[in-house]
């Protein structure tokens, strides 16, 4: 077990790098074990290890759960932190809000303390039990060893390694039994209200043989001045949802049929502009380019972002801007490029048509327009999120990046 998951950090971790290790700690089972492997393989390497506990307020007893957690994971001689699900709840889909609130808390708070990679513990049961929903018709997709976080745009620059999800459930508590340890088990984890726990009992009646992980090849892509994507049109169905999802800054990429739809008009050669989960899609005989969709405006997405002086924040889920010594909202250049100044008009011919109305524009509490993408000086910065997210998406970055 211990050389199996050594091999996987190994694999994706950064040689030599010193910045936390996040673990997202439960304080059940698996990511009991999880935590004992990580503290064991990166306190030999020098690397600090941080565990966040996430109190989702969900049950009575979830704060005590949460403090013992704490406890116990500095006992283990980590740094602990707790994060907890303020939110409203919904009256339905609690697990899958949970999980996504999970994600961006758990998500924000690595950023935050310059960690790259979050190790969570999903297991090979995880993953059979994922299996088991789909096969009842849920779309619960199969966690992966390694990718970005799903959360956005808190999880930007952050990625998720589950090193344990060749490792049978029973196997990783049989070894904390011989350590001497107890850990927590939760209660919802047995409600069969939940989907997930009748997939869970179920299978425990049975002998299941674990597949192994699909693999996704990377694409040949080419960015269109950081602002655009360009992707082959034999691109396939995930790639043009990752394109769509990307240059589009929205949280959910597209699927289903009218994902198939863009797919097959795309490998039909047919010249033609549509437009997908906010996204502009131009198809041409060089290709397929992806762009922010200008109209989207009035429906979501576009709106106004305010930022206090020197805060930084994310625009439209594709720039993080942050701001100078003065207050700034960031809105889209569309409508405002003639009160540009001179300089950066002249600077927004080199863009092409499509992508200039969906660019950041920095206003002025008294009115004034400045591009961060135009403008020479640097007083608001900006950084596009498109290419980095894109890659991270597509598994063209496989190994924990430098900070
Ligand atoms: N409250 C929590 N605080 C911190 N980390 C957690 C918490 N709950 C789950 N995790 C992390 O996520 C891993 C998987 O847990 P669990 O299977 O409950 O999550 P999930 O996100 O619901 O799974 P799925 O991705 O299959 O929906 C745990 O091993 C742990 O690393």
């Amino acid at each position: 077990m211990t050389e199996d998951f050594e091999a996987v950090l190994e694999r994706r971790l950064r040689p030599g790098a010193t910045t936390p290790l996040a673990v997202g700690f439960s304080g059940g089972g698996d990511s009991l074990a999880l935590l004992r492997l990580a503290l064991a393989w990166a306190v030999a390497r020098g690397r600090p290890v941080l565990a966040l506990t996430v109190d989702h307020g969900l049950n009575p007893a979830s704060a005590g759960w949460t403090a013992d957690a704490l406890a116990k994971a500095r006992a283990l001689g980590a740094d602990a932190r707790a994060l907890r699900w303020t939110g409203d709840k919904p009256s339905t889909g609690v697990p899958a809000a949970a999980r996504a609130a999970r994600h961006a808390l758990l998500a924000a708070a690595a950023r935050e303390a310059g960690a790259r990679v979050l190790l969570l513990g999903h297991t090979a049961d995880d993953r059979l039990e994922a299996a088991r929903m789909r096969a009842e018709g849920s779309t619960t997709s199969d966690p992966r060893s390694w990718g970005p976080s799903p959360a956005w745009p808190e999880g930007r620059g952050v990625f998720v390694l589950r090193p344990l999800l060749d490792a049978r459930r029973q196997a990783l508590r049989d070894w904390l039994s011989e350590q001497g340890e107890t850990w927590l088990e939760d209660p919802a984890n047995d409600d069969l209200r939940f989907a997930r726990a009748r997939a869970r009992a179920a299978l425990a009646r049975e002998d299941a043989v674990v597949a192994s992980e699909a693999r996704v090849s990377a694409p040949t892509v080419a960015f269109e001045g950081e602002h655009a994507l360009r992707l082959p049109r034999a691109a396939s169905a995930v790639q043009v949802a990752a394109a769509c999802l990307c240059a589009a800054g929205t949280t959910t990429p597209p699927r289903g049929e009218r994902l198939e739809r863009l797919v097959s008009r795309l490998r039909s050669g047919e010249t033609f502009t549509a437009t997908l989960a906010g996204a502009r899609i131009v198809a041409d005989e060089a290709g397929a380019l992806f762009v922010r969709e200008a109209g989207e405006g009035g429906r979501s997405g576009l709106s106004p972002l305010v930022l206090a002086a020197g805060e930084t924040g994310v625009w439209d889920g594709r720039y993080e801007v942050t701001a100078s010594d003065a207050p700034t909202t960031i809105r889209p250049l569309g409508g405002l490029a003639s009160r540009l100044p001179a300089d950066e008009s002249q600077a927004l011919k080199a863009f092409a048509a499509s992508v200039r109305p969906v660019l950041p524009a920095a206003v002025d509490a008294l009115g004034g327009v400045s591009s961060p993408i135009l403008a020479g000086d640097g007083t608001i910065r900006a950084r596009v999120l498109i290419r980095e997210r894109f890659e991270a998406a597509t598994g063209l970055i496989d190994q924990e990046p430098a900070t």
